[in-house]
């Protein structure tokens, strides 16, 4: 008698294989190279930005006061008593009647306390000395960039665990972050087990295909933000994969399994575990597509062992490999995002349990709307290259409509959740 699996609700599962999260250990690295890595300290300002008041434009530093009885009758002149361009400091004090000829970036020299831009001025040379005279008065602070504008010093700009983006590679520089903390990436290993694969560099023959799993998940590890370690494919020989197993757990933070998990005369991960005496955490849950997903834990490591269906190998690495991942980053939010979106088509498939559907994902007049992106079936491959969003259909209905509201999962996302599992929306209407 073939062993009954009792189905984990996917919440419960998510929950017991977060048990095991934590953040992972920090390393520094180039700037040129923090793109897309993930940070691993609050950034928080040692300056204000800018860090001294300047000239957003190119013109004369003025004292606003003696610019008052400016008109279009009665021009004012002022003396040019110097020249400075971003990157230089005029030293003295300027004076009643001066004015300092003055470029976007440079400080706004001791006594001035506004700018007027060149256009506005009009200029002439007597005697080897520069005038510049000016036809309205102007007040004080106009036309300043003022010291700490833009950024105080002491604020946090952005907290850790976020994925660095150009934004913050700015930021990154501008407060002197020439190496950067971030964490380091988990490393993620790969098998793929199945004596009918091929590799993609082989030609089909009969009873054979292609194993696409185990670079599909590669590409997903490294979306996720990890180090990919792949072992290769195997045969279903039970001896040969517990040695694969074994020593791939010695080289890598998490490892993967692709096939094998169901109760199959050659579905080997059952025993694989138990030879390894592994724990195992779950072996169902209640989700299609991915039931059939199996996670175990050895000395506080875990073994994902994803479906040998593609779409449900992709779905299992989405909601169970991808958050861990995100947490050893550093990330409070390493769930997918969660958003609201209508249902683009008809979906009337009954649902015992709930249903993650690859779709594609686009805004009408402002509104989120997410259609089954193809064949939706969980041996497809095909409906997983233009999927960007899951769909969740939570169990127990017997279908459901075009434009009712549903929860979607976003799949190339560098937001996250906290928690998207609570309070899934159920049936409604917009
Ligand atoms: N009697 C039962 N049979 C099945 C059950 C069940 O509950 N009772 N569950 C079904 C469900 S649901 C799924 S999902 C699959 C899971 O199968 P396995 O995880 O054991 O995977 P395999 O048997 O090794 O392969 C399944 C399928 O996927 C293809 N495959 C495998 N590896 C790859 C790869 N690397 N790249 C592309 N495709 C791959 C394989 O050829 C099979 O077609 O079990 C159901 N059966
Ligand atoms: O685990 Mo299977 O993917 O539910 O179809
Ligand atoms: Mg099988």
């Amino acid at each position: 008698m073939v062993e009954k699996r009792i189905p984990l609700a996917v919440s419960q599962a998510v929950q017991h294989i977060m048990n095991y999260a934590s953040e992972g250990p920090e390393e520094y690295v180039s700037l040129e190279s923090a793109y897309t890595r993930f940070l691993a300290q609050d950034i928080a300002a040692d300056q204000d930005v800018p860090p001294f008041n300047r000239s957003p434009y190119d013109g004369f530093a003025i004292r606003a006061m003696d610019s008052q009885s400016a008109s279009a009758e009665q021009a004012v002149r002022f003396k040019v008593v110097g020249t400075i361009g971003a990157g230089f400091v005029f030293e003295e004090r300027v004076q009643a009647f001066e004015a300092v000829r003055i470029m976007t970036g440079a400080p706004i020299p001791l006594g001035c306390d506004a700018v007027v831009m060149l256009e506005l001025t009009m200029n002439e040379e007597v005697d080897g000395q520069a005038f510049m005279s000016i036809k309205r008065p102007y007040t004080t602070g106009t036309n300043i960039s003022y010291q700490g504008e833009d950024v105080k010093k002491g604020d946090i700009l952005i907290e850790k665990g976020q994925s660095i983006n150009p934004g913050i590679v700015a930021l990154l520089a501008t407060f002197g972050y020439a190496e950067v903390p971030v964490f380091r990436k988990p490393i993620v290993g790969i098998i793929a087990t199945g004596s009918e694969l091929l590799e993609p560099n082989e030609a089909l023959v009969p009873g054979k295909i292609r194993n696409s799993n185990a670079y599909m998940t590669m590409a997903q590890i490294e979306r996720a933000g990890a180090t990919v370690k792949y072992f290769g494919k195997f045969s279903d020989d039970l001896a040969v994969c517990i040695d694969v197993v074994k020593e791939a757990l010695s080289e890598v933070d998490l490892l993967i399994t692709t096939g094998g998990v169901s109760v199959g005369d050659f579905d080997h991960l059952p025993a694989i575990y138990a030879a390894l005496e592994a724990e195992v955490l779950f072996n169902k849950v209640a989700m299609r597509p991915g039931s059939v997903t199996t996670v175990a834990a050895l000395n506080g490591q875990l073994l994902f062992g994803l479906s040998g269906n593609p779409s449900a190998c992709y779905v299992g690495f989405e909601l169970f490999v991808k958050p861990i991942i995100r947490r050893i980053l550093g990330s409070a939010k390493p769930h997918l995002r969660k958003e609201k979106a209508l249902l683009g088509e008809d979906f009337t498939k009954a649902n015992p349990f709930t249903r993650f559907v690859r779709a594609t994902i686009h805004f009408a007049n402002g509104q989120l709307i997410a259609t089954p992106s193809g064949f939706n079936k969980s041996s497809a491959v095909s409906s997983l290259a233009t999927a960007d969003a899951f769909i969740v259909l939570p169990g127990g209905s017997r279908g459901y409509e075009k434009e009712m509201l549903v929860d979607v999962l976003l799949l190339d996302d560098l937001q996250g959740s906290e928690w998207p599992w609570d309070n899934i929306t159920k049936y409604s209407k917009l």
